[in-house]
């Protein structure tokens, strides 16, 4: 997420575009966007070839590591020179390629590898909605549908594959808020915490290993609780974690001191986030000790950079959802039955939004 005020965080310098070969115009600088599909375009084929995973052994050329893939040395060397161009890979004068820091996370099974993440993120199936984004614009249709005929979390359930990405993804989804949410709010106030939309339990696993006190529950769709016992036990608490099998438009489950929702609310347009919040409220009850915790981007005001405004349009592409700001948080939840309590964070990342049930 953005790191307001952090020298090279754009928002001095004209946002993103700073980012990009100085050198150009103002008037033409917005081509110099086009480095970033290059970028993912060398770096995707060399990712799902495994090529990070074979230069983590040591310094290779081009065409020996082509003939240990089996692929062709000429344009795996050509797409080397540009992953070295964009810092995931050094490429010595000897013609030797190494691995760079920024390139360790693409490896396979690295502890905070963002592997899964990137093939999921420059997947086709994340593309094609963008293609609709124009008609989405003239009528408000989601993208989605229009390129798929189905919503986004169908079309997971109907293609496995695709599924099991994004999954794993998700176990990956950790920018550097997270650790400032698991680090800076005491969940040790709830000793029973249901994480709902938890994917495979990976942020409660990593919530309840902090707090030997806790217990708590991963709530989300069968086929993806299916995992949580591998996280949980990864993290050693599977002794205090369960995975409810739950479709969060029908019911919540009922007797949680504190109801998380991370990175999930933002998947969803506003109608559709007021019926989950609806039924974390139904099963809050009469107990107005309980806390709904809400953990998604928190939008900044008019100007300035923000990647929260950029991954909003992900959300509109992809899943009709959308990234909000605090007068849009208040006025969902409200609409579900909560008012805010605790502290007011800043705008600009990844924030936790505590609200009580009134
Ligand atoms: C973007 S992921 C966020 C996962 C996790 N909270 C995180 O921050 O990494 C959204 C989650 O919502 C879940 N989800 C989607 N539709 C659901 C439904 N009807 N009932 C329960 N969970 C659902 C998905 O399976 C997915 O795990």
């Amino acid at each position: 997420m953005s790191t307001a005020g952090d020298a090279g965080d754009g928002r001095e310098d004209g946002g993103v575009l700073a980012w990009f070969p100085a050198g150009l115009p103002p008037a033409q600088k917005v081509i110099g966007l086009f480095a970033a599909k290059w970028a993912i375009g060398a770096l995707r084929p060399l990712v799902l070839l495994g090529v990070p995973d074979l230069l983590a052994e040591g310094p290779r050329t081009a065409a020996d590591l082509a003939r240990e893939a089996g692929v062709d040395p000429d344009v795996l060397h050509r797409l080397l020179r540009a992953a070295a161009a964009v810092g995931v890979v050094r490429e010595a004068q000897d013609g030797t390629y190494v691995l760079a820091p920024e390139g360790q996370g693409l490896r396979s099974g690295v502890p905070d590898g963002v592997r899964e993440m990137f093939l999921f993120a420059s997947d086709p199936v994340m593309w094609r909605p963008y293609e609709e984004l124009p008609h989405t614009l003239r009528t408000g249709e989601p993208a989605f549908g229009r390129a798929f005929g189905t919503d986004f979390f169908a079309f997971l359930r109907e293609h496995p594959a695709t599924a099991a990405l994004f999954d794993h993804a998700m176990v990956q989804n950790r920018y550097p808020g997270t650790d400032r949410v698991l680090d800076g709010f005491d969940f040790s106030r709830f000793p029973r915490i249901a994480d709902v939309g938890g994917g495979r339990g990976h942020f409660l696993a990593a919530i309840l290993a902090r707090h030997p006190g806790c217990t708590g529950a991963v709530c989300d769709q069968p086929q993806v609780v299916a995992g949580a016992k591998e996280q949980f036990e990864q993290h050693g608490v599977a002794d205090r974690a369960t995975a409810v099998e739950t479709d969060f438009f029908t019911s919540v489950p009922a007797g949680f001191d504190a109801y998380l929702i991370k990175h999930t609310l933002h998947n969803w347009n506003d109608r559709d986030a007021v019926r989950i919040l609806s039924r974390v409220r139904d099963a809050i009850g009469t107990d107005l000790n309980a806390r709904l915790l809400v953990v998604d981007a928190l939008l900044t005001g008019p100007g300035g950079f923000d990647l929260g405004k950029l991954t909003d349009v992900e959300m509109l592409a992809v899943l009709d959802g959308r990234e909000r700001d605090r007068a849009d948080w208040d006025r969902i939840t409200a609409a579900a039955g909560f008012a805010p309590a605790g502290e007011d964070p800043e705008p600009g990342d990844l924030v936790l939004l505590e609200f009580r049930p009134v």
